[in-house]
């Protein structure tokens, strides 16, 4: 029997998106281009050649788009700042214009009586720094921290909630391992060095805030609980390897001091032994952790595939999203006792948990029905709530997403919004997840 949902009084219910994600106008006002720009412009990276061009026209569209989270009911909005709007070159000269978006985007937030929640980075370096060497060059983490230093300074006195970084994992994974995201590199020895600099830059801008902020700074990690095939021990031995490269090569160094084990045995020679003093940067002490959760894997000991010699196992019974993600609200419960059992007690919020659906909007009544994004998001919170009464100090809840939006290298077609956009004429259309969503928002869960 389902344990009784209940959520604390003062939990922040919200919905997340990111800059390339949903802007579009990358260019606009002097804005300088990004990895992404670039990436979209090769013929074969992203499905049907779509780009952020326009994508949600966010840019020109934030206060309608304000309006219907206010209609929402939403108490927090998650959102990423696009670097090379701020700095068209990466670094040096500031594009005022950049700056004025976003502060217009956080007044008319704070109008509507929602809280700001700003990630500094998701994904789209400048492209004029990538030309430096992107996150290869070690300068990199002054680069950020210069960056961060200017938004801090021009907005904290408004936003009161900052994350460096959205899922290095992916960054590294799909940017250097395997070259399927931008800036599209496939180099093991590429990927270690970008995740160092990841968490060297990550460290380097807390210790920046620490000078400059006056409330909250964090990371946020996608986090996918790994469960082994069989109790073999090979599948025991690919499990944890599986678990050391996606979850613990991030959290361990911020609070264990250290990177797991399995990495330099996966990655041999091509992960060096990182200076004793970059883990003193890496390891300042956070106010809060974000957890993306979308899904788990079943793992299984596979030494043909490179580098992990893992393979995950298709779970015959279960429902699979567009994305190919198990659905598995467990996971979300697990995932959040388990990271309370390795790294203690703080508080964390799920910035990021959605599902892709195709829904295309009813010909007669224009309604957007999407049950099977409704009965994960149940699901989903079904097991959020679990993880609270076992303990773990969960915040908030951002859905992801507010908008249908461009899924990177997927492209428009795989739709995490619980509000439809049609791409064609940015027509929004409340999903009946939407409606839910308002209704737990507006209830503190009772409604479920
Ligand atoms: N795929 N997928 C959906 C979602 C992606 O759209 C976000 O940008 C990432 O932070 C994270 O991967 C999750």
């Amino acid at each position: 029997m389902s344990k009784p949902i209940h959520f604390p009084p003062d939990f922040i219910w919200g919905s997340a998106t990111s800059a390339y994600q949903i802007e579009g106008s990358p260019l606009a006002d002097g804005a300088g281009p990004s990895i992404w720009q670039r990436f979209c412009a090769v013929p074969g990276n992203v499905r049907d050649g779509d780009n952020g061009d326009i994508a949600c026209d966010h840019y020109n569209r934030y206060k309608e788009d304000v309006a219907l989270m206010a209609r929402l009911g939403l108490k927090a909005y998650r959102f990423s700042v696009s670097w090379s709007r701020i700095l068209p070159q990466g670094r040096g000269a500031v594009n005022q214009p950049g700056l004025d978006f976003y502060s217009k985007l956080i007044d008319e937030l704070l109008a509507h009586g929602i809280e700001p929640m700003v990630t500094l980075y998701h994904w789209d370096l400048p492209a004029a720094l990538d030309d430096r060497g992107g996150w290869l060059n070690p300068d990199i983490a002054d680069w950020f921290t210069d960056y961060t230093r200017i938004l801090f300074k021009a907005f904290d006195g408004r936003v009161k909630s900052w994350a460096t970084l959205n899922e290095p994992w992916v960054v590294t994974d799909g940017g250097y391992m395997h070259g399927t995201l931008a800036p599209g590199h496939r180099n093991l020895h590429e990927a270690a060095l970008a995740s160092h600099n990841l968490m060297r830059a990550h460290g380097s801008a807390v210790q920046a805030y620490r000078e400059i902020g006056r409330h909250q700074i964090g990371i946020v990690v996608n986090i996918e609980p790994k469960y082994p095939a069989s109790q073999s021990q090979e599948d025991l031995d690919a499990t944890r390897r599986a678990d050391a490269y996606m979850n613990r090569q991030y959290l361990d160094p911020i609070f264990l001091g250290s990177y797991p084990p399995e990495l330099k045995q996966m990655f041999g020679d091509a992960w060096p032994d990182w200076p004793a003093a970059d883990f003193d940067l890496i390891g300042q002490k956070l106010d809060f952790v974000g957890i993306n959760y979308y899904t788990r894997s079943v793992v299984r000991n596979e030494p043909s595939n490179w580098p992990l010699k893992v393979a995950p196992v298709r779970q015959p019974q279960a429902t699979y999203t567009e994305t190919g993600w198990e659905v598995f609200p467990q996971g979300l419960t697990d995932t959040l006792t388990t990271f309370t059992q390795r790294y203690g007690p703080m508080p964390v919020y799920i910035m990021e948990n959605g599902s892709a659906f195709y829904d295309p909007p009813n010909a007669e009544n224009g309604r957007v029905h999407d049950p099977l994004r409704i009965d994960c998001l149940r699901k989903n919170m079904q097991a959020l709530s679990n993880a609270l009464a076992q303990g773990v100090d969960v915040r908030g809840y951002m859905v992801w997403s507010l908008l249908d939006n461009l899924e990177w290298s997927l492209g428009f077609a795989k739709r995490f919004g619980i509000v439809h956009v049609n791409f064609e004429t940015q027509q929004r259309t409340l999903k009946d997840s939407a409606y839910l969503y308002a209704d737990i928002v507006a209830s503190n869960g009772a409604c479920l």
